[in-house]
């Protein structure tokens, strides 16, 4: 049995969807169907998601969604009418909406929530809508009575372990089950969705519900590339990964595949196959427990921006015990997560998600740092970008370390940090936001030139 995702731009339009049906009735063993709601049907298009946050906030302000509404609303009618369905379905849409939007019972996040999920629950009706349609079984499932349930936590939901049972349920169900991706529900019976681009979620816990024998993840690419295509044209496809490779890329800006989506399929040893709903033909990338091909040490260079860093001295920091927990309480206290924690004997850095800084509390925390650990120096770097360079291959080459450092001194880009991973499957550097592109091009030339050569 094998689960099928289908992101965003595999579905946004009539002509997409119909991409979609041929390759589920192309493979019988294809039963379980994730799908997310309609995404971009070009660079500028906006997200059916997009279009229901901004519809919701809407109806807070004004009362009604506006021209937000007309405009999701006009993204189903277009795919359905594309499809040749008739006007049923868009009613049950248009009616599921207007019945959310009109209930303000619970509060404002939980209001969010509801309208944020429901792109996903309406195009999953509309997909088995139009499977029935062509003469297929089809039946749309939603996630509650799959007993798909989640934390509490708006916006970042975690799956519940209790959930793999009830999912296992859906192997005797008849037919092609097309299931909602994005979320769950609580134990209380509230919609709560998993974090952006949280579908691929869905997909793997499901495969690992069902015990699938593949989870099928279907993009806009035909591969996972060795970097970002955004940054470098043509980059080399990735045919295998190790789960461990994936999520440390896909943390690290790989959004091709949502770094919270590796767990659930990797703890029951399920493989991902990355697929092209464009062109099915190609071959892909799996990410798969072990890989046979060892190309070179490295395998993926991934960045993203948005950090900062928190340096911290004191002489004869290492002599001191509990610095580092007193360090982390204080961020605690601030309701901060850090990202890494690169260290000396005299000092620390804490690396942090820049958007849950605040100003108001930044030169506070500082102070407060500064004052009750009795630290030397406390400073902040703003505008920092992490570049991962990754593979599983560095365990056992040596010098990529000096090849990664040498390719950036090359074209005058200071590290602002370096850390290096105990699982030795990749390696970090943090450079300043404006040599983030060029770093990466650089990196890719030294590591990826005599591979493609
Ligand atoms: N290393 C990479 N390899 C392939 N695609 C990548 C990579 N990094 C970022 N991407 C981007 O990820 C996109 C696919 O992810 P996403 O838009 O979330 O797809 P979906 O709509 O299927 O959920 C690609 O179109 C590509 O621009
Ligand atoms: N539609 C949701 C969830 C999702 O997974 O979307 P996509 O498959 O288009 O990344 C979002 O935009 O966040």
């Amino acid at each position: 049995m094998k689960v099928v995702k289908f992101g965003g731009s595999s579905l946004a339009s009539g002509q997409q969807v119909e991409k979609v049906f041929n390759i589920v009735v192309s493979d019988k063993d294809r039963k379980v169907v994730v799908v997310s709601a309609p995404g971009k049907r070009y660079s500028e298009d906006i997200k059916v998601t997009d279009l229901l946050i901004a519809c919701a906030e809407h109806v807070v302000e004004t009362g009604n969604g506006g021209e937000f509404f007309d405009a999701v609303i006009q993204r189903y009618t277009d795919i359905a009418a594309d499809l040749g369905l008739d006007n049923e379905i868009i009613e049950i849409i248009t009616d599921d909406l207007l019945k959310l939007l009109a209930d303000r019972s619970k509060s404002h996040e939980r209001f969010m929530e509801s309208i944020k999920a429901s792109g996903e629950d309406n195009n999953a009706k509309l997909i088995a809508a139009y499977f029935q349609s062509r003469g297929v079984e089809a039946h749309y499932v939603n996630p509650k009575d799959a007993g798909l349930l989640v934390s509490d936590e708006p916006g970042h939901a975690q799956v519940l372990p209790e959930t793999y049972d009830h999912l296992y349920e859906l192997r005797t169900k008849p037919g092609i089950l097309v299931i909602p991706g994005f979320f769950g529900y609580t134990k209380a019976g509230d919609v709560v969705t998993f974090s952006r681009s949280g579908s691929d979620i869905t997909g793997s816990i499901l495969a690992n519900g069902v015990k699938a024998d593949v989870y099928e993840n279907f993009t806009d690419v035909d591969a996972v590339c060795s970097v970002n295509p955004g940054i470098v044209t043509n980059p080399k496809e990735i045919r295998e990964l190790t789960y461990r490779e994936m999520r440390e890329l896909s943390y690290a800006g790989f959004s091709v595949f949502h770094d919270e989506a590796l767990m659930p399929a990797f703890h029951a040893g399920i493989p991902v196959h990355v697929r092209n709903t464009n062109n099915p033909e190609a071959q892909g990338t799996r990410i798969v427990s072990k890989r046979e091909n060892q190309n070179g040490p490295v395998v993926g260079i991934a960045s993203d921006k948005g950090f900062c860093s928190i340096y911290v001295s004191k002489y004869l920091m290492n002599r001191e015990i509990g610095f580092g927990r007193k360090l982390l309480q204080i961020l605690e206290e601030y309701e901060l997560s850090y990202e890494h924690l690169p260290s000396g004997i005299d000092d620390i850095s804490i690396i942090l998600r820049q958007d849950q800084m605040n100003l108001t509390f930044e030169q506070d925390m500082l102070k407060r740092i500064k004052t009750e650990l009795e630290a030397d120096e406390v400073k902040i770097q703003h505008n920092l970008s992490l570049i991962m360079v990754v593979g599983e291959g560095m365990r056992c080459n040596v010098g990529t370390m000096s090849r990664a450092a040498k390719a950036l001194s090359n074209i005058g880009v200071n590290i602002e940090m370096i850390n290096q991973g105990s699982s030795e499957v990749s390696m970090m550097f943090g450079v300043k936001e404006s040599d983030e592109k060029k770093a990466v091009q650089a990196l890719y030339n030294e590591f990826f030139a005599s591979v493609i050569a």
